[in-house]
């Protein structure tokens, strides 16, 4: 360990080459770095230690400001003024202009980039100027509708009437939130219990509502944003019966094509404001790759050093260079690990004075505890922090120097949100994201434009899933019977084969002018799980309930054994009792994490777009998956295994959206690819193509699975399935065949890139494999990634 330079004096340190980087940085074989903080991190390291890929220097960008437009009132500039905000930058008037003309419209721009003010101009400025205008403001938590009510509150404007309706709001304030407030802050499950069911009461507030805000709409993808885009037509529906039609603006993280996945939303066109021209420090971006170490995993494959090791080297290092930086680690147990071992080292380097100075944050501290931290990071009384991300959302720390990403967070939103902690405005800031032992971190570290060129990954939801739709219909219906009018806007076709459905099981009755709900009482819909009963987590001894699991996917998280992870904290399942839909799980925390191993049989039921070229065919349809999860295996967390242990459970079956590529026979035998081959290739093609989607599709790799054979018995050909783990489909597999070439192109090269010899985790070994990872074929994966590519191309899918 080296000290930095806190003097700011830059210093130029060259890097032997190591892996793929950016040729603009490269002189010769070497790697300029500038930053002092990198330097000093790179200084007392050996070259077998030598882990950096790339180094990105983000540009300042100057300050432009634009004048206010001419609708806003000038109590509002006057406040705005106040708070810090002299002048509007120019994409908040665009998007705020957009929105008051009665466009609605996304913004998509970087962390901090302002887009508050570009919904609160038009939200503020219509109540400020008609007194009986209505707004309603939607954030994914609680949380955030607090810190919007704070900074709303804090401009002091006369004749605003802000308020929260939570499911904290108590009832005798409810009343008067409907009656009197004219901003309304609150979240999609306050919409979907309380005040659709009950909009006889919310009539007047409906039917002068003017404009709703959807911030941090990235937030609303898979089964849960399906459900939130339906809630969202719903509420269209019964505004349109009130006389209103609302404008839409909503605030988005960047995305790929963030105008399609918000009209997807919302159900209606939406334009797009996604040039962020917010003034910013310059940020230098280190992509960091772990070493591999002597030690052995499954089939003896090559382990790399943990990504929460690695972040804690570097915090300490940092910390001796006098910066003050956060780590963000995936889990509270990682968080307080991290800040442990940074301490550790600081001690083993004599500075024990800085070692008090390093402190962990998550969920699960009491409010006071996460205060002090949050202001003893600010003041530098602390100087570094490792977190869970806890701190992610709604808590502003920034001006940092520097901020350690251990492991991909999941999306790109995140990682910039994360990143954005550091430096801001005016100051450089040093952000470090080191990879863990995973094809997609992989990836990212050997590909710098998959971060820092356009955003790839699509927030994806699917609104025509028929187990969404039948209990949103439900719903709808019970709020006001469906007219055939309303079909086209809950999905036309879809909409109309599960409403039959629902007459067919006498759910809704069929009457000469629509739809109407049978049930006496109001239909039941949990929307954060993907309905099908879901199983109860409960701590044994306390009767705490801790959370629910779907229950297509408890066997694999909640059998007996499993590590459990509630808020970072740690439980391991006792028992699962599947037909009383209950885990009882014991608060522990064991040296070692869990996964499942899982055989998986699928089966085509029908086929929606489909297409051949060139021996390769590809189709976009739906399956009936039969998984069983058959054993699990305890893991150290450096990677090493301890075990497999045998489950007995039943056979679960699932009908989803799946996309799959076939290789004709032909094109197997000019590839070389015999019946001995095949089997090890597509399995190790498939387990990296499932690691790489969550880079297309804001999905997690355990929201999707996947199956490869040589021969399957529906499409006769060695074939490759892709499918979502939910039942009817989340959007994931859609994604992926819309982007077919891009997202296989991705896997090649995540594979290629990848030094081991023989596959490993960071490229085709999956965790949750049930033939423990076996046969694997990482080179001729390849062989068969370029067929299909040859075919497909490396852009968007056809079809
Ligand atoms: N025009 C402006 N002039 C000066 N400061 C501004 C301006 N617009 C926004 N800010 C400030 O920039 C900071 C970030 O703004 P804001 O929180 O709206 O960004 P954001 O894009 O919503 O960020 P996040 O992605 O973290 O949610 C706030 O402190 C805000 O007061």
């Amino acid at each position: 360990m080296s000290p930095g330079r806190p003097d700011g004096q830059l210093t130029d340190v060259i890097v032997p080459q190591v892996g793929v980087l950016d040729p603009s940085k490269e002189i010769g074989s070497a790697l300029i770095v500038t930053h002092p903080l990198l330097s000093g991190l790179l200084e007392g390291r050996s070259p077998e230690d030598a882990s950096l890929r790339h180094v990105e220097q983000l540009a300042a960008r100057p300050l432009l400001v634009d004048d206010w437009p001419e609708w806003v009132p000038e109590p509002l500039i006057a406040a705005l003024g106040r708070s810090g905000v002299p002048s509007p930058w120019p994409h908040q008037v665009e998007a705020a202009s957009l929105a008051w003309a009665g466009r609605s419209v996304v913004i998509a721009t970087g962390t901090a980039s302002g887009k508050s003010l570009a919904y609160q101009l038009p939200m503020l400025s219509a109540v400020l100027t008609q007194p009986r205008a209505r707004v309603l403001y939607l954030a994914p938590t609680k949380a955030l509708a607090v810190d919007q009510l704070r900074t709303v509150s804090q401009l002091e404007l006369p004749g605003v009437r802000a308020a929260t309706f939570d499911g904290d709001t108590p009832m005798q304030t409810r009343d008067w939130v409907r009656e009197h407030a004219n901003v309304v802050l609150s979240n999609p499950d306050m919409l979907h219990r309380s005040v659709l069911p009950r909009h006889g009461n919310w009539a007047s507030f409906l039917r002068r509502l003017r404009f709703v805000v959807i911030d941090e709409c990235h937030h609303y993808r898979g089964v849960f944003g399906s459900h939130v885009a339906l809630i969202l037509r719903r509420l269209r529906r019964l505004c349109a019966s009130y006389g209103a039609e609302p404008v839409f603006v909503l605030a988005s993280a960047t995305s790929r094509d963030p105008a399609t996945s918000a009209s997807r939303l919302i159900g209606r066109d939406v334009s797009c404001v996604d040039v962020d021209l917010a003034p910013r420090g310059e940020r230098t971006f280190a992509l960091w790759e772990p070493p591999l170490t002597p030690l052995r995993g499954e089939n003896h494959a090559p382990v790399r050093r943990a990504a929460g090791a690695e972040a804690a080297r570097i915090l300490a290092d940092l910390v001796l260079a006098g910066a003050r930086t956060l780590v963000f680690v995936r889990s509270r147990r990682g968080a307080e690990i991290t800040a442990l071992a940074a301490q550790r080292h600081l001690k083993d380097a004599g500075a024990d004075d800085l070692a008090a100075r390093i402190a962990a944050y998550r969920g699960g501290y009491l409010p006071e505890e996460r205060r002090a931290v949050e202001a003893a990071l600010v003041s530098g009384q602390l100087l570094g922090v490792a977190t869970t991300n806890a701190l992610e959302l709604g808590v502003d720390i920034t001006g940092l120097d520097a901020v350690v990403l251990a492991g991909y967070p999941g999306t790109l939103a995140s990682l910039w949100q994360q990143s954005g902690r550091a430096g801001r405005r005016s100051q450089d800031a040093l952000v470090v994201f080191v990879a863990r032992d995973d094809p997609l971190d992989t990836y990212l570290v050997h590909h710098p434009e998959a971060v820092f060129g356009r955003a790839v990954e699509a927030s994806v939801c699917d609104p025509e899933n028929p187990f969404v739709l039948a209990p949103q219909l439900c719903c709808a219906a019970a709020e006001r019977a469906l007219t055939p009018a309303d079909v086209q806007l809950f999905g036309g076709a879809a909409a109309q084969s599960v409403l039959d459905g629902l007459v067919a099981r006498g759910v809704l009755r069929r009457r000469p002018n629509g739809w109407y709900w049978t049930g006496r009482s109001w239909p039941d819909v949990e929307i954060r799980g993907a309905g099908g009963g879901p199983v109860t987590v409960v701590e044994a001894g306390s009767g705490r309930l801790l959370g629910t699991v779907e229950s297509s996917a408890a066997p694999s998280v909640l059998h007996a054994g499993a590590v459990y992870l509630h808020q970072g904290q740690s439980f391991v399942v006792a028992e699962l009792e599947l037909d009383r839909s209950t885990a009882l799980v014991r608060a522990e925390e064991p040296d070692w994490t869990t996964s499942a191993r899982e055989i998986t049989d699928i089966e085509v039921l029908a086929t929606r777009e489909s297409a051949t070229a060139a021996g390769v065919g590809v189709t976009l349809g739906t399956v009936r998956v039969s998984n069983q999860v058959v054993s699990y295996q305890r893991r150290r967390f450096n990677g090493e295994v301890l075990d497999e242990i045998p489950l007995d459970l039943p056979v679960q079956q699932l009908v989803t959206s799946a996309v799959w590529y076939t290789l004709s026979d032909d094109l197997c035998t000019e590839a070389a690819l015999d019946a001995t081959d095949l089997p090890g290739a597509l399995h190790a093609a498939e387990h990296a193509a499932i690691g790489l989607l969550p880079l297309f599709a804001t999905c997690d790799r355990w929201d999707i699975g996947g199956v490869s054979t040589a021969r399957h018995a529906d499409t006769g050909q060695p074939t490759v399935f892709v499918y979502d783990g939910h039942p009817g489909g989340a959007g994931f597999a859609a994604q992926g065949h819309a982007v077919l070439g891009e997202w296989l192109g991705a896997t090649r090269q995540a594979i290629a890139a990848c030094e081991c010899a023989e596959g490993c985790p960071s490229c085709v070994q999956s965790p949750k494999c049930g033939n423990g990872n076996h046969p694997l074929d990482k080179m001729r994966a390849i062989t068969v990634l370029d067929l299909v590519l040859s075919a497909v191309g490396p852009g968007p899918a056809r079809g």
